[in-house]
């Protein structure tokens, strides 16, 4: 590929924020915002006006010999709700940007979008029918879904998008981004760690069979990091979850696991029958170790919640026991959780690491 810069699609639902996040992103880094709703009308790239949606009738084959020249020279952001019709080898990185359905319905209605033109915009949504185009199109590793509700989300993804493009600096496009190797078995973990780290950092997954030593929670996560960097021979992300019951004076911690897989949601509560003081922190360690030899950096957060008799789903550990303000985990909507979560505070103190790192 001859292209020295990237080429960047943001894509998602009308409404999702594309204009807004690319004028942002080209203010910033100087690449180029290809508007394709501009292109359509200013080079005539369509077969007329459909009344009904209130917009042109795109001819992709115009488009895309319209663009063609721009594109191949690198450095475009390009702004469209469709990511199928540019081809494979044009593109470099494909941002889905994504909102829930009431942020959605404001902002088109806002727009005095028409009836059906704001009801099939919804669907498509709810539908994730841009996401599924953009893994079918592309490959999944330079697909990246990115939420864009508020001015703060907004702002993180033009961050790490920067940040991507920071490290591509200096390769040809279509070589490898830097890699970190996250041990883990658990898919759960897995995705959550990707939405964060991608697409700056690419992530890769191996389940390793590490023995855990006993020590404090620092010490077990330092330990198992540094034990993974030399098995694999290289950068390599371990996480550990711990659940400290304060009566206890911080047990199980991280045997958590063997007690709830022994003693189950009933037996970890009856552990604390004897005390009146049931508060409890979640707390979620992650260690990144940059290879063999090392040190390995430590972040964590630290939820402060409460044992209860299991309430709500029981199909995430001991989600179900754990109580923060009046709710168990288990009960929470994912996106609540994730709002105050241990794994989500930990994992945006390694994002702002992350992105610090990248772009000093
Ligand atoms: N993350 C966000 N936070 C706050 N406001 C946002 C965000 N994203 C978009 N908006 C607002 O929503 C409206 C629509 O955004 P924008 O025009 O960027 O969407 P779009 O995806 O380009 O839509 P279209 O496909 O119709 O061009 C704008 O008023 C914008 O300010
Ligand atoms: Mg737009």
């Amino acid at each position: 590929m001859s292209r020295k810069l990237p080429n960047i699609i943001i894509t998602g639902t009308p409404g999702v924020g594309k204009t807004t996040h690319c004028e942002m992103l080209a203010e910033r880094t100087g690449l180029k915002h290809l508007s394709v709703n501009d292109v359509v009308k200013e080079r005539e790239c369509h077969e007329g006006w459909d009344e009904e949606y209130q917009s042109w009738i795109v001819d992709e084959d115009k488009l895309l010999d319209a663009i063609e020249e721009e594109v191949k020279e690198g450095g475009c952001i390009i702004d469209w709700h469709a990511c199928d019709l540019f081809p494979k080898s044009w593109i470099d990185l494909v941002v889905v940007l994504r909102a829930d359905t009431e942020t959605l319905y404001d902002r088109l209605s806002a727009r005095k979008y028409p009836e059906v033109k704001l009801q099939e915009n919804l669907d498509s949504e709810i539908m994730d029918v841009l996401i599924q185009e953009a893994r079918e199109s592309y490959d999944e590793e330079i697909v990246v879904e990115l939420q864009s509700k508020d001015t703060d989300e907004m702002e993180s993804n033009v961050e790490r998008i920067e940040a991507w493009l920071k490290q591509k600096n200096g390769h040809h496009c279509g070589k490898t981004r830097h890699l970190v190797n996250f041990i883990t078995g658990n898919a759960n973990k897995l995705s959550e760690v990707k939405a964060i780290l991608e697409p700056a950092i690419q992530v890769d997954s191996q389940a390793l069979d590490l023995v855990e030593i006993q020590g404090s929670l620092d010490d077990v996560t330092l330990d198992k990091c540094r034990r993974a960097a030399d098995l694999v021979q290289g950068p390599v992300l371990v996480e550990d979850t711990c659940l400290c019951f304060n009566s206890l004076k911080g047990l199980p911690g991280p045997y958590i696991k063997w007690f709830l897989s022994s003693l189950g949601h009933e037996g970890l509560n009856n552990l604390l029958a004897a005390y009146d003081d049931k508060s409890a922190q979640a707390v979620c360690t992650f260690a990144y170790s940059a290879g063999p030899g090392h040190e390995p950096i430590l972040f964590q957060g630290i939820t402060d919640g409460r044992i209860v008799p299991a309430r709500g789903p029981g199909n995430f550990g001991w989600d179900p026991i754990f109580e923060y303000e009046g709710k168990t985990y288990a009960e929470m909507e994912k996106s609540e959780k994730n709002k105050i979560s241990h794994r989500a505070k930990a994992l945006a103190k390694l994002q702002a690491w992350f992105a610090k790192e990248m772009t000093s």
